[in-house]
């Protein structure tokens, strides 16, 4: 049975303190949803540690947005797999379109990243998804089957989650359709050795269209930005019904 994992990703977004808020107000609301839904908030690097303590023993899991693939070393900047693994951390999305876009990140270095994080004992979230560009040219398929055989070079697929999330869809409001989502994640699962494999959707997901979307046969949970911003917002999406 595959597992479903509601995700919020946080962006560049939150303050320790107004992180402590949102989990004070978010921890009583997903008290009462299945406990076979896994939670997980991927948050700013300065708020894993803080959160880590506040969360201990609970339900909610937490994830980094980015990790570095070497061990150590001469990376100004950088944040190891081990230092997250360290502090309690379970997961972390890699090669979010819009590290790709703003960073310069391939699906060679998204390959990296995986296998270090895998290595630390993290789940990794791989990220892939077209443009609009490429989806108006048609070339959505190929695009996404591309990101996915190289992002997973030697990587172990039973300790692994694919997010794909259509960049167009990202922030727009312009939810991809359900059906379409879940076709391409059908299509992602066709390139995969391990069909448990959990695959989520993202890109403007929210309280109104989340129902649709979990009822699809393919879609196994949700990476939600905007609307992981607010706790009633995103204990509806965790309780979405079925
Ligand atoms: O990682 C999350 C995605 O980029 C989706 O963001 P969004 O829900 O704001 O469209």
């Amino acid at each position: 049975m595959r597992k479903i994992i509601i995700a919020g990703n946080w962006k560049m977004h939150k303050t320790q303190a107004e992180a402590q808020a949102f989990l004070q107000e978010f921890k009583p609301l997903i008290e009462d949803a299945a406990e076979s839904r896994e939670v997980v908030l991927c948050v700013p690097f300065t708020d894993l540690s803080g959160m880590s303590q506040q969360l201990h023993g609970g339900r909610v899991r937490l994830g980094a947005q980015n990790v570095h693939w070497e061990p150590s070393g001469a990376y100004t900047g950088e944040i190891s797999a081990a230092m997250l693994a360290e502090i309690g951390i379970h997961y972390v999305v890699i090669g979010h379109s819009e590290r790709r876009q703003y960073f310069g990140e391939t699906d060679e270095t998204a390959n990296l990243r995986v296998l270090a994080a895998q290595k630390a004992g993290l789940i990794p979230i791989l990220c892939v998804g077209e443009s609009k560009a490429q989806r108006d040219a048609g070339e959505t398929e190929q695009v996404i089957i591309d990101q996915v055989k190289k992002g997973l070079v030697n990587v172990d697929q039973s300790n692994l989650v694919i997010a794909y999330e259509p960049i167009w869809a990202i922030g727009t409001g312009d939810t991809c359709a359900a059906t379409e989502a879940n076709r391409v994640i059908g299509l992602i699962r066709e390139q995969l050795t391990n069909s448990q494999v959990t695959i989520q959707y993202g890109g403007s997901v929210n309280a109104n269209n989340v129902d649709e979307i979990m009822a699809q046969s393919e879609i196994d949970g949700a990476l939600v930005g905007g609307a992981s911003l607010e706790p009633q917002s995103l204990a509806r999406i965790v309780n979405f019904q079925p």
